[in-house]
């Protein structure tokens, strides 16, 4: 689904990240894993084409993400990615459910009936339907991160991309955000996400490890029994300082 050649990003004159090249399959659940500033969100914005690259490519389905015009790329990632971020990033003056389906009435590719009662099945689905005409003020931050991947659903995008998903999050907050995670990719979802957590990607089919701006290793788990394990023992490998 996403092929990355040779990326090289740069602010300004300071490299952040260097000659990157990975492939993301249908259906992959990827997260990416490093130590603080290494260029974990840098590389999440860069491919996703929040943000632009110096050199390389980003195919996605074989289009070349990397040299399109900002309109056009901008109506690409309206109706092909949906974004998750840390601080769920809602509309301060708009419901919880108005700000789900905001995404949608701005692609205008369906009615806004359909729009609507995609938002009520996503509510459902995620648990969060008794929020729905609340201000964001007065949900928890569980209830807003679960409100957040709703409305990066609403398009039904081909990918999701998350940083940091359940950075804020308490410990129950998080296995519900995982396990919507999980469900999604079961049901077909890509899904690639920027974690600090190994118990995220410890959901993860195939984990990136960034170091310096560089793919320090890459690590693809077949089996769900005895992930935790591999993966921890695979951290240590890069002194990463984790607890499960
Ligand atoms: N807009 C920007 N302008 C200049 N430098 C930036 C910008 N964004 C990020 N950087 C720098 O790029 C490097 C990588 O940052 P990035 O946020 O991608 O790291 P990260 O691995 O996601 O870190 P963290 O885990 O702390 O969130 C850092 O040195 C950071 O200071």
């Amino acid at each position: 689904m996403i092929k990355v050649e040779n990326l090289n990003k740069a602010f300004k004159n300071t490299e952040v990240l260097h000659n990157i090249s990975f492939e993301i399959k249908k259906g992959d659940f990827a997260a990416i894993m490093g130590p603080s500033g290494s260029g974990k969100s840098t590389l999440l914005y860069s491919i996703s084409g929040m943000d632009s690259i110096n050199s390389g490519r980003v195919l996605f389905e074989g289009t070349d993400i990397s040299h399109m015009k900002e309109d056009e790329l901008s109506l690409f990632r309206l109706n092909k990615m949906g974004f998750v971020f840390q601080n769920a990033q809602m509309l301060k003056n708009l419901s919880i459910f108005d700000n789900i389906t905001l995404p949608g009435l701005v692609a205008k590719t369906e009615s806004a009936d359909r729009i609507r009662k995609r938002a009520v099945e996503l509510m459902k689905k995620m648990e969060i339907e008794e929020i729905v005409n609340r201000d964001i003020r007065e949900v928890s931050g569980g209830q807003l991160q679960r409100a957040s991947i709703c409305r990066a659903m609403i398009n039904k995008p081909e990918i999701l991309f998350l940083d940091e998903p359940t950075g804020a999050l308490n410990s129950a907050a998080t296995d519900q955000v995982l396990s919507i995670l999980k469900d999604l990719n079961n049901d077909g979802m890509t899904i690639m996400t920027v974690t600090h957590d190994p118990r995220v990607a410890a959901r993860a089919k195939k984990v990136l490890y960034i170091m310096d701006g560089q793919i320090a290793g890459c690590k693809e788990f077949s089996e769900d029994g005895g992930r935790e394990r591999e993966l921890d023992k695979w951290l240590r490998g890069f002194q990463f300082s984790h607890k499960f």
